[in-house]
């Protein structure tokens, strides 16, 4: 780690350390892709220049990155756009926080460390919507390449990979509490299943988070993948892109990117290519401020048009999660300790600096993914698609075809619930002198997996520091609450279910109050769903790899409609939202553009990737 440390902080500093203003290649965003693709590419093109220019700071030496169990103390801080949605009125106009990390590594800087796949049909997906060589077996090549797996008893042997940058570990600190997940779905029918990344995640299982175990450090793009980069990589941190610029032959031509502008004016070139990898809130408003987009949007924004592409900054696709929580009886200990209990919190962290066993180290280890008729039988399932069909079934969309098709596919998951230790809900832990202040608890997070809503992210103004408009469209569909309610449903029944039953004292979230154990009560779901519903944050599909008269904006080699060399490499072009956490397939994507365009380099003769 030291030498990763050294490595990075040589590459971070804000002047550019290069051959000259112009480099053969430019990547735009130094987060999770970004990182990814341009280390890929300094080493398999060892004579090219590459420049990683990215807005936020390196930030390898950060407490609150690094340490496990400090997950999300970075977001609202300067690590984070901050961005907010528009309010959503199927979320009683609510306004969502849409946090993205501003900091070299993006959001695998912020996130939660999940590190799971989805299953086969949903990468097949990608190919069958008109994307030749995308499928399960070409990203299940890219992303185990990502990957260390540190082999576990508590997982086999299908889908890890053992050579990437990204080191991964199921956690070592399990609560006590969390030994009753297996047994209590397994008695609820759900199957132990121990390859969950293999293509097949139904079941319930122990996954990885990407942490480093021989320091119980978080591995992410910037201490994984940058630090292994080739001295032709040329890292420029807090420097803000705010176009790219175009040039073509005739006004009918393709155009062809020939570098970037810096918010400050500076202009860069770039000899071969410009990547895009400012993630799925931030790549479609750089094309449009670059004048790539749909007339009405640019208009308004007083951007003037040069390639018309309706599809850019549409079909928003995001995971919905609810949650409650449950106060344990008195002999448990939960990860709450930490926030009320100074001594303890001392004594823990002092553990995690020596790299010994420490409460610090927790992440999530404890999922299970479903079907709906696993989780609910046939008979509410089949309600839950006929639902789905009214909503969506007469739609001319490729995407709402394909995700109905993922309804009525039994190998793809449409619930998460995971175990998460300790209060990570909405209304808050119990504040001081409160009578539950001091307790412990323990939170069940449900996710639904391919919810209807489709929404947008668009500029407003030709100025790059504008805030987009983000309306993602919430719960704007009934399936959408539906699906939502069934799964809240479903984590009470999972905590009433023994052994888990045995663990906690009283619902505190919703709590029998708000809603009462009654068979009648669904408006009350209702409006635990509607007021309490948050985003798992995982926005894709705003750059689509699509066809482009299906509303795509970058075709199978991810170049973008209308352009010879401007690509779009990150979360943005996923065309079909995938089920479970989405890292590991931006990874992949980022895996597979670096094979791609190391491939088509002939100039440099192509390269040893490493
Ligand atoms: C809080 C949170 C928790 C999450 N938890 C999980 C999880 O547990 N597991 C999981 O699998 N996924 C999780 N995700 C999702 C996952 O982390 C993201 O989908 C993924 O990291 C996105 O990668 P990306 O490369 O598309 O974008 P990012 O990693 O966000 O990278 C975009 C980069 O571009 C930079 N940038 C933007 N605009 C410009 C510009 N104009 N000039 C220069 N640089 C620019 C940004 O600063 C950023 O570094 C989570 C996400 C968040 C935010």
């Amino acid at each position: 780690v030291d030498e990763n440390i050294a490595i990075a902080d040589a590459t971070a500093e804000s002047t550019v350390k290069a051959p000259g203003p112009k480099f053969d290649f430019i990547v735009v965003g130094g987060g999770t892709a970004g990182s990814t693709l341009a280390t890929r590419l300094s080493l398999g093109l060892p004579w090219a220049s590459v420049l990683l220019i990215e807005a936020g700071p390196s930030a390898l030496g950060e407490d609150r990155i690094n340490i496990p169990g400090r997950k999300g103390s970075t977001l609202g801080t300067v690590y984070d756009w901050n961005f907010t949605t528009t309010t959503q009125p199927g979320a009683r106009n609510r306004v969502f926080a849409a946090p993205r990390g501003k900091v070299l590594g993006g959001s695998s800087a912020l996130n939660l460390m999940s590190w799971d796949r989805a299953s086969a049909p949903e990468y097949d997906a990608w190919g069958s919507l008109g994307n030749a060589g995308w499928s399960w077996d070409s990203m299940i090549a890219t992303m185990t390449k990502a990957e260390t797996f540190t082999p576990s008893a508590h997982y086999g042997s299908q889908g890890v990979g053992s050579t990437g940058p990204i080191k991964t570990v199921i956690n070592r600190f399990i609560p006590e509490q969390q030994n009753s997940w297996i047994p209590t779905m397994n008695n609820l029918g759900i199957p132990l299943n121990r390859e969950s990344l293999g293509g097949n995640p139904l079941g319930v299982m122990y996954q990885p988070s990407n942490i480093d175990s021989t320091v119980w450090n978080r591995s992410y793009a910037a201490n994984g993948y940058l630090a292994q980069a080739g001295p032709n990589l040329h890292v420029l941190t807090n420097t803000r892109v705010a176009k790219i610029n175009l040039a073509a032959k005739s006004p009918s031509s393709s155009r062809v990117a020939t570098g970037v502008t810096l918010q400050n004016g500076t202009v860069i070139s770039a000899r071969e290519e410009v990547v895009l990898s400012a993630g799925s809130i931030q790549s479609p408003g750089l094309l449009e401020l670059s004048g790539i987009g749909r007339q009405d949007v640019l208009s308004t924004a007083g951007v003037s048009q040069v390639i018309d592409l309706p599809g850019v900054g549409e079909n928003l696709q995001d995971h919905i999660r609810i949650q409650a929580s449950y106060e344990l009886k008195g002999n448990y200990k939960s990860f709450d300790m930490l926030r009320y209990n100074t001594t303890f919190a001392t004594e823990q962290l002092n553990l995690w600096r020596q790299g010994q066993l420490s409460m610090y180290d927790y992440t999530g280890s404890a999922y299970t993914f479903m079907n709906w008729d696993q989780a609910v039988g046939t008979n509410a399932s089949a309600v839950l698609k006929s639902l789905a069909r009214s909503v969506a079934g007469t739609s001319i969309s490729v995407i709402d075809q394909k995700r109905l098709s993922f309804l009525s596919n039994p190998a793809v998951p449409q619930l998460e619930v995971i175990f998460s230790d300790g209060y990570t809900g909405v209304k808050g832990y119990p504040l001081p002198d409160t009578p539950l202040y001091g307790k412990n608890f323990f939170t069940l997070i449900a996710a639904v997996m391919h919810p209807l809503s489709r929404g947008s992210v668009h500029i407003t103004s030709s100025n790059i520091s504008t805030h987009p408009t983000l309306n993602p469209n919430y719960l704007s569909n009934e399936y959408d609450v539906q699906a939502a309610m069934t799964a809240i449903k479903y984590v009470r029944r999972i905590a009433n279910t023994p052994p888990m039953s045995d663990l906690w004292v009283t619902e505190y979230e919703p709590g029998l109050v708000a809603v009462p154990d009654a068979a009648n009560n669904d408006a009350l779901w209702r409006d635990f769903v509607t007021n309490t519903t948050l985003s798992i944050f995982h926005p894709v599909g705003t750059c689509a790899m699509l066809p482009r008269s299906q509303g795509g904006v970058v075709d199978a080699k991810l170049t973008v409609y209308g352009t010879t060399n401007l690509r779009v490499v990150d979360a943005s072009v996923m065309p079909v939202l995938i089920s479970g956490h989405i890292q590991t397939a931006v990874y992949g994507i980022a895996e597979r553009a670096a094979e791609i365009m190391i491939g088509s380099a002939t100039r440099y003769g192509g390269g040893k990737g490493m």
